[in-house]
């Protein structure tokens, strides 16, 4: 019987949505104030799940410890007290919306993990903008 575990981390970073493809009138347009040439900064909430079978011997489906610490080192140390878009280099060529950042957050784990956990990630970007990706 599959169970799910979470773990919760959090994270503050700077970023700008930004189109380089794009006229500064067009970015403006779509990304508003989030287009700002100065940055802006989110408090990131970062919801890790993991679901499979409990291990009869452990009582675990994955011991919390490990995953934050996975999460520490894939994540955390690389986006947290950073500009997103100047600092990490998933970044460079793609625009760090919560949708993105899910997506990259996922990638970063998933190689990680053993086949048979299913992992999904949910980024809070404000307390009420979240997203979630399954993979
Ligand atoms: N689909 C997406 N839409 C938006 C994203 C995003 O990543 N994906 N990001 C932003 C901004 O970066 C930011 O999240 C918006 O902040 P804000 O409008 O201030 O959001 P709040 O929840 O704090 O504000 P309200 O007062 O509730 O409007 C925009 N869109
Ligand atoms: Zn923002």
């Amino acid at each position: 019987m599959p169970i799910t575990i979470c773990r919760q981390e959090h994270f503050n970073a700077a970023h700008r949505l930004h189109n380089p493809a794009w006229s500064d009138e067009r970015n403006q347009e779509v990304f508003d104030k989030c287009n700002n040439a100065n940055y802006h900064g989110h408090n990131y909430q970062l919801i890790v799940r993991l679901t499979g079978e409990i291990d009869p011997e452990t009582g675990y489906v994955y011991d919390m410890k490990k995953l934050s610490d996975l999460i520490k080192r894939e994540i955390l140390d690389t986006f947290d007290h950073r500009n997103l878009n100047l600092d990490v280099a998933d970044f460079q060529h793609l625009n760090p919306t919560a949708e993105n950042i899910a997506v990259v957050s996922w990638n970063r784990l998933r190689p990680h993990l053993a086949d048979n956990l299913a992992l999904s990630v949910t980024l809070y970007e404000t307390e009420r903008n979240f997203v979630e990706y399954h993979g």
